[in-house]
């Protein structure tokens, strides 16, 4: 287990840490969420001794981390650390040579070294140079170069930033099988999907502290935390209070156009939300009957954001996992239910 005890840091006389109390636990996958500039970064480089705390400690399978050099040896060989840019952590010329870099330095073996350009599919590009490779390719190779070391424990800094599809499917096979395999992660990401895909705790910062944690995506706090995914889509379904459709509900239907549906003999109504535009009118009208929204994160958004002006009330019901098992269509990923206050 990787923990932090009330752990302050400051850049200068920038307060970035205010008293984290971190735990990634062993053989799990810890995702780190928050917004631009709550300090995820500077946390994660705490975990390895990257960083040396103004106050407070960090303890690796409980041991306490001390700063002078032969112990950070040691932190190095059990904590790798993945850095956001892998032009930032390249720093040999050929591939191979960066791969073996770190266990050359302190004289170890070549035989993680191997292993790891094999496990990343590097096998071949071993005489490359790593200025003349793409950028899901430099990723790669800078994740075996930390493989190259053995680590127990592998950080990794916004691991899909910049990756396309393929990339990022690839990158979720890598953590994958080296989760199978017994590494242990600490990942911090603004990428929902890929949190959901790879993660089993969450963590949540904000301003310098950890806000919430939690063994699946709490959605609340993913969207206090700055995250987004996918388009602002949803549905809509509004269930009236008594049998008949009020008036009201004729300002619904106008407010959303054409694409209301109303039936013959309704009990409710269904709409399809295709854009971000859920308007004050449209809140006025569904405002003192159950409403569901089945929707994207973005929506979501939009949804609370608007509520906050609007008397309604908003509960979020279901996470992603729930609906998911009726629903499966990804860009649905929650329900709302609002009421009136
Ligand atoms: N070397 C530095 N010197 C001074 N301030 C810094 C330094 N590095 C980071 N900061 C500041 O510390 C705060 C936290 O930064 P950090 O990089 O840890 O956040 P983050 O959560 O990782 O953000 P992002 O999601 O944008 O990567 C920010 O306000 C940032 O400007």
């Amino acid at each position: 287990m990787i923990e932090t005890r009330d752990l302050w840091f400051s850049y200068g006389s920038r307060e970035v840490l205010k008293g984290v109390n971190f735990r990634a636990n062993k053989g799990e996958v810890t995702i780190l969420l928050g917004r631009n500039g709550a300090g995820k970064t500077t946390l994660l480089m705490h975990l390895n001794g990257l960083l040396k705390p103004s106050r407070g400690e960090v303890w690796i399978d409980g041991v306490r981390v001390k700063y002078d050099r032969k112990s950070l040896i040691e932190v190095r060989k059990k904590v790798g650390f993945v850095f956001q840019n892998p032009d930032d952590q390249i720093i040999a010329p050929t591939v191979w040579q960066d791969v073996v870099f770190g266990p050359k330095n302190i004289g170890m073996g070549y035989e993680f070294a191997e292993e790891a350009i094999k496990s990343l599919g590097l096998k071949g590009y071993e005489e490359r140079l790593c200025n003349s490779l793409s950028g899901g390719e430099k990723r790669r190779v800078a994740i075996a170069g930390v493989l190259a070391m053995n680590p127990d424990y592998i950080i990794m800094d916004e691991p899909t930033a910049g990756l396309d599809g393929f990339g990022l499917k690839n990158m979720i096979e890598i953590i994958e099988n080296l989760r199978d395999s017994g590494k242990t992660f600490v990942i911090s990401t603004h990428d929902l999907d890929f949190a959901r895909e790879v993660g089993e705790r969450f963590v949540y910062m904000d301003n310098g502290e950890i806000v919430h944690e939690s063994d699946r995506v709490d959605l609340r706090f993913a969207n206090r935390c700055g995250l987004r995914i996918g388009n602002a889509r949803g549905r809509l379904i509004v269930i009236p209070h008594n049998a008949e459709i009020p008036d009201v509900d004729a300002d619904f239907i106008a407010a959303m156009g054409t694409k209301a549906k109303k039936r013959a003999s309704v009990e409710k109504l269904e709409v399809d939300i295709t854009n971000a535009v859920l308007e004050r009118s449209i809140l006025r009208a569904i405002e003192g009957h159950t409403v569901m929204l089945i929707c994207s994160t973005e929506m979501l958004n939009v949804v609370e954001r608007e509520a906050e002006k609007f008397p309604v009330f908003l509960e979020i019901l279901d996470g992603f996992d729930h609906l998911a098992a009726v629903n499966t269509d990804s860009i649905f990923d929650s329900t709302i239910k609002t009421k009136r206050r």
